[in-house]
């Protein structure tokens, strides 16, 4: 029976040599019991890591109790190669292992002997399963059109950027921007368009970013970027260098050639904001200011 379980049999002598191996590790690992008995075990396989083991066996020998090792610890004790169909992405075998102590007839332990778990399949599906929950926290923290950070995540991270600002000595500014007269692109161009030129605007506002700056969208057309570490004139020349470049950019479309402007609302980090909320109202204010102007300029928070 011990030869045909689909677990592997392994059995130690306090030397570490091996006295039983059965047909589970006979099959994987390509070495028949008769060649392998009598071997030391770190000499016939030196990918396992003799320290760490021998702490583990060592224990078992001494204290008479049991002892484990998993694959989140290490995924295999013995390098063998998977072959299951249905776990096939993995290379090797995934292994869970317990180590339990033999004892001989006048109470000393002699021998341990190892039970050697294929775990493939428990990993593999683990593994799936947390790349499945990135991409699913990934995907609840992006915006779907434009790829940019929605609007909860993206207060999340300003919230935290104020928070960090109370304590610093360097200043960061809020650029909030939208779409001039977006009603009419959608109204005369249709929805897909206005879509498409939300896009293109996101791509430009990525584009020209720092790699530190935070940007999302924060509703329709309206976006909002934290320009980490820049005060409000650094931070004019950026939201200035944007506003130009989307006013060159030009999208061809069943009517026509189609350009469109966007107006930006800049505030700096001021001690006496007692909460994020504060500083988006004061940003905001000022984007009003610019559309009250005319549009297609930048006004910073006075
Ligand atoms: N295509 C498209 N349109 C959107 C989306 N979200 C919001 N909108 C549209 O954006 C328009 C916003 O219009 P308004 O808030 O009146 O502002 P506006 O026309 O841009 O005028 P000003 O901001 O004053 O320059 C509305 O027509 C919304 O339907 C979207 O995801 N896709």
């Amino acid at each position: 029976m011990i030869q045909n379980i689909d677990v592997g049999l392994v059995v130690l002598d306090k030397e570490y040599r091996i006295e039983a191996w059965n047909g589970f590790m006979e099959n994987h690992s390509g070495v028949v019991s008769t060649q392998i008995k009598g071997k030391n075990l770190f000499t016939a396989f030196p990918d396992i890591d003799e320290e760490w083991f021998r702490d583990k066996a060592d224990t078992v020998f001494q204290l008479k109790n049991r002892a484990f090792t998993t694959w989140e610890q290490r995924p295999y004790l013995f390098k063998f190669k998977n072959y299951q169909p249905i776990t096939g992405t993995a290379e090797y075998m995934f292994q869970n292992t317990t180590l339990l102590p033999l004892t001989s007839a006048t109470g000393e332990v002699e021998h341990i002997s190892m039970l050697i778990y294929d775990v493939t399949d428990v990993a593999v599906n683990r593994e799936q399963l947390k790349s499945a929950n990135r991409q699913l926290k990934t995907l609840s923290r992006s915006d779907r059109l434009t790829g940019l950070y929605n609007r909860g995540y993206w207060e999340e991270l300003m919230r935290m950027e104020f928070l960090r600002a109370r304590r610093s000595q360097t200043v960061s500014t809020l650029m909030i921007l939208d779409i001039d007269h977006f009603k009419n692109v959608n109204d005369v161009y249709g929805h897909q368009v206005g879509d498409q030129v939300i896009r293109l605007l996101a791509n430009s506002i990525s584009s020209s970013q720092r790699v530190t700056d935070i940007s999302g969208r924060y509703g329709g057309e309206e976006f909002v970027v934290i320009l980490v570490d820049t005060d409000p004139k650094h931070a004019m020349i950026s939201a200035e260098r944007l506003r130009q470049k989307v006013e060159s950019l030009s999208l061809s479309t069943a009517q026509g050639e189609l350009t469109f402007t966007i107006s930006i609302g800049l505030c700096g980090y001021r001690p006496e904001f007692e909460s994020h909320e504060e500083w988006i109202v004061e940003a905001d204010k000022a984007l009003y200011e610019s559309k009250h102007n005319g549009r297609n300029q930048t006004t910073i928070a006075g």
